[in-house]
């Protein structure tokens, strides 16, 4: 689904895989090659009835009782999630809401910046604010452009900002292409991003500092020291290739990652999630016990394991889900007829995926989130639920800022900062981007006359969901979002939205089909 930033062009659906189809054999050569086995997961068959209670969907007074819990914990005054008259859960004004209002900031649940989005800004891990400077923003982008190796290719080595001048060192990368047309000088764009060399009117743009992983991993910063202990809680501990790491093996861990960023990072997200729940059942096994230690005559549970693991999942129990590989969209340039050798490819890449996070994470006592079965409603929660996840640049705004300085003083800073400005080119506004699951806002049906969008303010800095109301919408009345671009025709739309598994009957499409016929 799309979600609009406010100076930024409209983002794409996330829907469509990234990197997927490179990855992929085309699949009719595929299938005349015999490629294609259908793949076993022995955990799918040997955990069975487990894997079946994990994935039944909720009782309806399960659901209230979740998301009443939820928005009185987020304080999301203003809607309630409740069952919809025809599909499933549905999101509902509790007060009326005139145009422009917001509706929800929703705080996701988890949240990746896409790999390739990664060379050009540098943003907290965990709530995707922009961090260090504008001139560590800029000079790290010209430094990883001109290597033109996006991976990495660099290390902040202080925690707090207190040493700036040694705050980056750099690790080598091979590739010596360029995107610039106009080139700064190696030593010109190194001083800037070790922020030796300050651009004009820059601290009117303050940034937090980046913050090093605790783990020492080096691939992933954040804003403050909460934000990175709520990243390593919430799931980073396991998925942390540096010394600190609480994973199996940082090398099984580092091919998962590698194979990730090749094929998809839908998968980066579902090791998320696999792992949050992992470490939330550590955490209630450990209190359980405790508990035990204390009072060894009280009852308990039976099967003890099962029903920690149960309510360790139980955010994730709440999203609509199906197997990936059977509601993933049919790319534009795969026939029809090789539909069911596409699916096929996409279950087995499923399945490379699950076995390379399983040679990294594998915890016994949760043998049943590794079955293919899981692995796969995880990914297809994603697919039919995430939001693109979209934060405006500061860069953006500090060009803008001296693009709009009266004329004299323009012209004396411009000079400085125009050679920065044609180097970086258009890409100069790029904005963070990734995909995330939102909890509340996934729960929004679909209308092509939605009451509300998903619109990223000024003021909007961080990961979270923005949702305003596009109409006054009325205490009672569902809150609706488009999940396609509104604007298109009545097929083009209903094609579309095929892929998300209905045909759309609001107001618009009855009357639009009426005329029709
Ligand atoms: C993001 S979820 C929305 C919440 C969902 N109703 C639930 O129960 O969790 C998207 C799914 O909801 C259903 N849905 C959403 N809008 C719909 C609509 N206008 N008509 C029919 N089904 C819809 C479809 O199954 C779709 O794949």
């Amino acid at each position: 689904m799309r979600q609009e930033a406010g100076r930024v062009d409209t983002r794409l659906n996330s829907r469509s895989p990234h990197n997927l189809q490179s990855s992929l054999e085309n699949p009719k050569n595929a299938l005349e090659k015999s490629l294609l086995m259908e793949v076993v997961c022995p955990i799918d068959s040997q955990f069975s009835q487990q894997i079946c209670l994990l994935l039944e969907p909720p009782s309806s007074l399960q659901v209230q009782e979740h998301f009443d819990g939820l928005i009185t914990s987020k304080q999301c005054c203003g809607i309630q999630v409740k069952p919809s008259n025809d599909y499933g859960k549905g999101v509902y004004a509790d007060l009326d809401f005139e145009e422009g209002d917001l509706v929800l900031k929703d705080q996701m649940l988890f949240g990746v910046q896409h790999s390739s989005n990664k060379i050009d800004c540098l943003v907290c891990s965990f709530c995707f604010r922009f961090i260090g400077s504008i001139e560590l923003q800029i000079g790290r982008k010209l430094y990883l452009q001109g290597l033109g190796n996006p991976k990495d290719c660099f290390d902040l080595a202080s925690s707090d900002g207190s040493d700036k001048e040694d705050q980056l060192e750099f690790q080598q990368c091979s590739s010596t292409s360029s995107r610039n047309k106009f080139q700064l000088p190696t030593e010109c764009v190194e001083s800037l991003m070790h922020e030796k060399l300050a651009l004009p009117r820059s601290m009117k743009f303050p940034l937090p500092s980046a913050i090093i992983c605790p783990g020492g991993c080096k691939e992933v910063y954040y804003c403050s020291k909460s934000c990175a202990q709520a990243d390593w809680d919430l799931c980073h501990s396991l998925l942390c290739t540096g010394e600190d790491s609480k994973s199996l093996s940082k090398k099984a861990l580092s091919k998962f990652i590698e194979h990730a960023n090749e094929t998809n990072d839908i998968f980066l997200l579902a090791a998320k999630a696999v792992c949050c729940t992992i470490l939330k059942y550590r955490k209630l096994k450990a209190a359980y016990s405790k508990e035990k230690e204390k009072n060894p005559i009280s009852n308990g549970f039976g099967n003890h394991s099962f029903a920690l693991l149960l309510k360790a999942w139980k955010p994730l129990s709440m999203g609509y889900k199906r197997r990936w590989w059977d509601c993933v969209a049919l790319p534009d340039d795969v026939d029809t007829s090789d539909e069911t050798a596409f699916r096929m490819q996409i279950r087995q890449l499923a399945f490379e995926s699950l076995e390379l996070l399983k040679a990294a994470i594998f915890d016994e006592e949760c043998s049943p989130l590794f079955s293919l079965e899981v692995y796969g409603h995880i990914i297809g929660m994603f697919e039919l639920n995430n939001l693109d996840l979209v934060v405006a640049s500061p860069v953006e705004d500090y060009f803008l800022y001296i693009d709009d300085l009266p004329e004299a003083e323009k012209k004396e800073v411009d000079e400085i900062t125009r050679p920065f400005l044609n180097a970086l080119g258009e890409d100069y506004s790029v904005c963070c981007q990734g995909t995330a699951f939102f909890p509340i806002q996934s729960c929004m049906n679909h209308s092509c006359c939605p009451s509300a969008k998903a619109f990223k303010r000024d003021e909007d800095r961080d990961g979270q969901a923005t949702i305003i109301a596009c109409r006054p919408i009325r205490k009672g009345e569902e809150v609706t979002i488009s999940y396609i671009d509104e604007d298109l025709q009545l097929e083009e739309r209903q094609a579309l939205l095929a892929d998300y598994g209905f045909r759309c009957k609001c107001p618009r499409c009855t009357q639009e089909e009426a005329k029709i016929q």
